[in-house]
């Protein structure tokens, strides 16, 4: 049921003095864009009347075809809690739609939305995720630029004095909940520098949101404490990497439909199936789960990330973890994601290969308890535990030759993503990095 209607929108609008708001919706790379309307647009903003150029945002249309409307997610509606003194700014995360009144196929919004029906047709009602982000806490110089000097020596669930981030996080905490999140933990991690706040789970479209407002609130607020806040993947060498791993559940009419009391593991076949479509599909979505050239420095042995296609009840180095708890927080954690990853993209893919091993009762194999990390390359071969791609070059590949995982992000985002990757993998390619001057300058 919907939580607002048009006329909520235009009282909570009047009562609180709302004097500007954003019209908020992500692109292909996962890029939050906005426009800002006076608050005279708003009733033409909820007519969805409001237009766009769509040709001028990366991987959207060609000049030809520029025209589109932003539909405003009622839903979606929040008051920013650090507004300014001219009244107070308000958001509505919008849906993109053809001047045709038909859903724009470059939209992630929309894509998510396409495969949750996919979802729906097999019977279930809700596809939810928890998602755990983590993020780094540089300073910033006096020129308001990021350095790479941390503002803290902390390490995993630290306190005060060593964890200088701690008033930051509590900050973003306060400010998430006036917006209306549920924060169930907010801990330093295991890097120095290195935080992470995880909120309630959702249904896919609300966490994917909320992923979105998370990212911008961070930022905002880490600025304030003179801090940059960073989602990069890796942006330090030697030390653990920035995941967000995401906790994933489906459920029929209210009931947790992984979680079965009388099976192995309290696990249902649904829960299995859907294990094993992931596993199925796992080096295909990389490329959407871990996008950047620099995601793939994170995906190393020995620092909580995973490498290898497996999955456990027990430890943290394969890709799947399923967390102790049952009866409805019975879920499967994918561990590989990255917060470089638009969540749209990233939930449709993993929802897409989930989907595959339910539709074809996929069995998944053994359980791998062991630290997948210390295992010999036979032995890892014995267990048929094969590697995650180790490039954006070769994830790319394995994600053009996979029809399933093609289809989770439709034709229009596949070209459009796989064009902007390929053009970012090459910038890469062809530029000499610093590490080839230091090894090769003197030696050669
Ligand atoms: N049924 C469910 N479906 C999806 N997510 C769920 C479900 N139940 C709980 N969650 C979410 O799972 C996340 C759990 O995060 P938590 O930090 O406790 O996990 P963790 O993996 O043990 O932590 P870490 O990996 O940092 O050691 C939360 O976002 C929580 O809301
Ligand atoms: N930072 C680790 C995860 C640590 C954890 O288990 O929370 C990663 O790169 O995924
Ligand atoms: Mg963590
Ligand atoms: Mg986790």
């Amino acid at each position: 049921m919907a939580k607002y209607s048009r006329e909520d929108i235009l009282r909570m609008a009047k009562e609180e003095n709302v004097k500007f708001i954003r019209l908020q919706f992500t692109d292909i790379l996962g890029t939050i864009k906005n426009v800002e309307i006076p608050i005279s647009q708003l009733e033409k903003a909820l007519d969805n009347k409001m237009m766009f150029d769509g040709s001028s945002i990366e991987g959207f249309v060609r000049i030809e075809e520029s025209d589109m409307y932003l539909y405003p997610d009622l839903d979606t509606w929040v008051i920013f809690p650090w507004t300014a003194e001219k009244g107070k700014v308000a958001r509505l995360i919008c849906d993109i739609y053809n001047p045709d009144g038909t859903p724009f196929a470059g939209d992630p919004r929309n894509n998510l939305k396409r495969v949750l029906k996919e979802m729906k047709e097999l019977g279930f009602t809700d596809f939810n995720l928890g998602p755990e982000p983590e993020f780094f806490l540089f300073k910033l110089d006096e020129k308001g630029e990021p350095t790479l000097e941390l503002n803290d020596k902390g390490g995993y669930f630290d306190l005060a004095p060593t964890d200088l981030g701690e008033n930051c996080r509590r900050d973003i905490v306060l400010e998430l909940e006036e917006m209306g999140f549920e924060i169930e933990a907010s801990h330093h991690e295991v890097a120095p520098g290195q935080h992470e706040i995880d909120f309630k789970y959702a249904d896919a479209l609300t966490a994917c949101d909320n992923i979105q407002t998370f990212k911008l609130v961070v930022k905002t607020i880490a600025r304030k404490h003179g801090l940059h806040a960073t989602f990069m993947p890796k942006p330090l060498f030697g030390v653990n990497g920035s995941g967000m791993h995401m906790n994933l559940s489906l459920f029929k009419n209210g009931e947790n439909a992984f979680y079965d009391p009388n099976a192995d593991l309290k696990l249902s076949d649904t829960a299995r199936h859907f294990i094993a479509g992931i596993l199925k599909h796992a080096t295909s979505f990389t490329a959407v789960t871990n996008p950047t050239v620099n995601s793939y420095k994170r995906l190393v042995p020995g620092y909580e990330a995973p490498c290898y296609v497996a999955w456990s009840a027990q430890n943290r180095s394969p890709l799947i973890r399923i967390p102790a708890s049952r009866g409805m927080s019975t879920r499967c954690e994918i561990r590989s994601v990255d917060p470089s990853a638009n969540p749209y993209l990233a939930m449709a893919v993993l929802l897409k290969a989930g989907l595959d091993g339910i539709k074809n009762k996929l069995t998944p194999p053994a359980p791998v308890d062991r630290n997948i990390y210390v295992m010999k390359p036979e032995e890892r071969i014995e267990e048929g535990i094969v590697d995650l791609p180790a490039t954006l070059a070769q994830a790319l590949e394995l994600l053009k030759n996979n029809e399933v995982i093609k289809d989770g992000l439709g034709e229009h985002i596949f070209e459009r993503f796989i064009d902007a990757k390929e053009i970012e993998w090459d910038m890469f390619r062809t530029v000499v990095h610093p590490w080839e001057r230091e090894q090769y300058l003197t030696m050669y």
